[in-house]
């Protein structure tokens, strides 16, 4: 079929058709004739070639008078094909920026090894890959500790040091993703034990950091160094770690103070309204926006494993043979070489011990004796500064809640005092260390004895040295909270350290989220009411003359 179509006669001429002689199609204004001259065509055909025909005549009919009537409606439509695209791509972007955290959970991993003095400790980490700087995202996922003791007591088989490490090693590659191993970190930090360990021998203690270091480079992780932390740092990341754990950071509330108490040096860490003297003491840290002025000071020789050498020694120093230790039970008594006790350097320096080679430790469990035992370890005497918790170390008064971990933990949750008060605490220890050592032993057979013999001892130590030292008194007893983890994760200075060197705690408050939920919500709505709106003005300019044409030709 030909279809001809003359703007000058406002007339199609259509060629013959299959069954049709000829067709004549003739356009008034809106109306449209067509004469068909047909000989055999059934009225169905006809019908069909008067619809194909329409059709034709009205699509080149609309183009046609509407640059004749309106110059303006092609450029429109175009303008509004814009707008739509252009409203699609800002409902796709916007649903896209807003829901991404919705998008598949995909982890990242961390590892930090705690070389303490008394043993190591290997923490896994996770966190959401899109969420690094959201505070309270991190989260401990495994612990394991390594069998046997710290790394600072292979100081004359220094090889093995490494690998001792391997079990739990073993352990973190079975706990984290293969195709995440190579991006994961390791870091491993020695606390007061290597730090002892270097001040006697160094050129030891750098081949025991050797040892682990060619063996942690033998796993498939992103091996990112072992080295001794100083104790500021111990005490810093001790803080952030509690902090961060309990969201204080980001809903930027009072922060709390951390005690962290190792056995061979112990930490206290908090923000003090005063101005702290000594520069030593001072740490500052501008996190999520907010300036933090910390006071820290770690004590060396004063965890609890180092303060029972340094009670012994005093004792041994001042008392006749055997030795009857008040911080022992009734009825303990243990074979001891001098050298065990004069060894360690926090004690050296001591000419008095080197008299005798061996002595016997007997238990006189009296709580109030062994106070004042303690009590001699401690330098209450000198201060050159305003104030002094002891041996001339400047403090400032206590302020604030205080989280206690690590030993501070374990003993007080083991001698049931977690939640008593001072007074109470002092009571309850009192009795604790006059019962006769054969009675705690039957009360307790699954603990080693080396541990149990010297709960007593660390229990008067921990109250000592919080009431004593840091001048918590009464009053202030009840914002020391001994906590062993918080939402699953330790409490200990490796999270923090972790934190700070992926640099997962921004110096800036991040970004709000792109928008809030409801203003979200109004302008995907408001994106959809001006879309539906362009799309029907689009149809009617597409379609109102053909919708007029129809209605006239029907
Ligand atoms: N379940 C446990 C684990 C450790 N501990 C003690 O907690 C202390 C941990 O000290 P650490 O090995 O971290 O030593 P530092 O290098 O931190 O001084 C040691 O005195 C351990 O004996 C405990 O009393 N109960
Ligand atoms: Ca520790």
């Amino acid at each position: 079929m030909q279809i001809i179509y003359s703007d000058q006669f406002s007339q199609w001429y259509v060629g013959t058709g299959e069954c049709l002689d000829s067709i004549v199609a003739k356009r008034q204004q809106s109306v449209l004739s067509v004469n068909f001259a047909t000989s055999s065509c059934s009225v169905r055909s006809v019908q069909a070639r008067f619809v194909e025909l329409w059709l034709y005549v009205i699509q080149r009919d609309i183009t046609a008078e509407m640059k004749e009537k309106n110059p303006w409606h092609r450029p429109l439509i175009i303008f509004i094909a814009i707008l739509i695209a252009l409203g699609i791509i800002a409902l796709v972007a916007t649903a896209v920026v807003q829901n991404k955290p919705l998008q598949p959970q995909k982890y990242k991993y961390g590892i930090v090894l705690d070389a303490g003095s008394s043993h190591t400790a290997v923490y896994i980490y996770r966190w959401q890959a899109e969420k690094e700087n959201n505070t309270g995202m991190v989260q401990q996922i495994h612990e394991c500790d390594v069998k046997g003791k710290g790394i600072s007591s292979y100081s004359s088989s220094v090889e093995r040091a490494g690998l001792s490490l391997r079990e739990c090693m073993e352990e973190a590659k079975e706990e984290i993703p293969i195709w995440r191993h190579r991006e994961t970190p390791v870091y491993l930090g020695a606390t007061a034990g290597m730090r002892l360990l270097r001040k006697e021998n160094a050129s030891v203690s750098d081949q025991v950091l050797s040892s682990v270091e060619g063996f942690l480079q033998t796993y498939p992780f992103l091996y990112q160094g072992a080295r001794i932390i100083s104790g500021q740092e111990e005490g810093a990341y001790g803080w952030i770690t509690v902090n961060y754990l309990s969201d204080n950071f980001h809903k930027a509330r009072a922060t709390m103070g951390a005690l962290d108490l190792g056995g061979a040096s112990t930490q206290i860490t908090f923000v003090s309204q005063q101005q702290v003297e000594s520069p030593e003491n001072s740490i500052y840290f501008r996190l999520y926006g907010k300036d933090y002025h910390v006071y820290t000071h770690s004590f060396l020789c004063y965890g609890k494993d180092q303060a029972l050498k340094l009670a012994m020694a005093q004792q041994l120093q001042t008392s006749d043979l055997p030795l009857r230790d008040p911080c022992f039970h009734p009825g303990y008594s243990q074979e001891r070489t001098v050298e065990s006790v004069s060894s360690s350097p926090c004690v050296s320096g001591s000419p008095a011990l080197s008299s005798h080679a061996n002595f016997t430790h007997v238990g006189a469990g009296n709580g109030t004796l062994c106070h004042s035992a303690v009590r001699r370890i401690f330098n209450f005497s000198h201060c050159e500064w305003g104030r002094c918790s002891f041996n001339g170390v400047f403090q400032p008064p206590v302020e604030g809640q205080f989280g206690a971990f690590s030993a501070f933990y374990f003993v007080m949750n083991f001698l049931n005092l977690t939640s008593d008060t001072l007074e109470e605490s002092k009571e309850k220890l009192g009795q604790y260390c006059s019962t006769p050592w054969a009675e705690i032993k039957q009360s307790y057979p699954h603990i080693k004895e080396k541990y149990l013999a010297e709960y007593c001892f660390s229990g008067v130590y921990i109250l000592t040295l919080l009431e004593d030292g840091y001048s918590f008194t009464s009053d202030k007893w009840k914002d020391i909270h001994f906590i062993k983890k918080i939402g699953g994760s330790a409490a200990g200075w490796t999270l923090g350290y972790m934190l700070n060197l992926t640099n997962m705690i921004p110096a800036e408050a991040p970004d709000a989220p792109p928008l809030p939920h409801a203003g979200y919500v109004t302008i995907m709505v408001l994106f959809s009411l001006l879309l539906v709106v362009l799309l029907l003005l689009c149809l009617k300019l597409f379609c109102w003359p053909a919708c007029t044409r129809s209605k006239h030709i029907i």
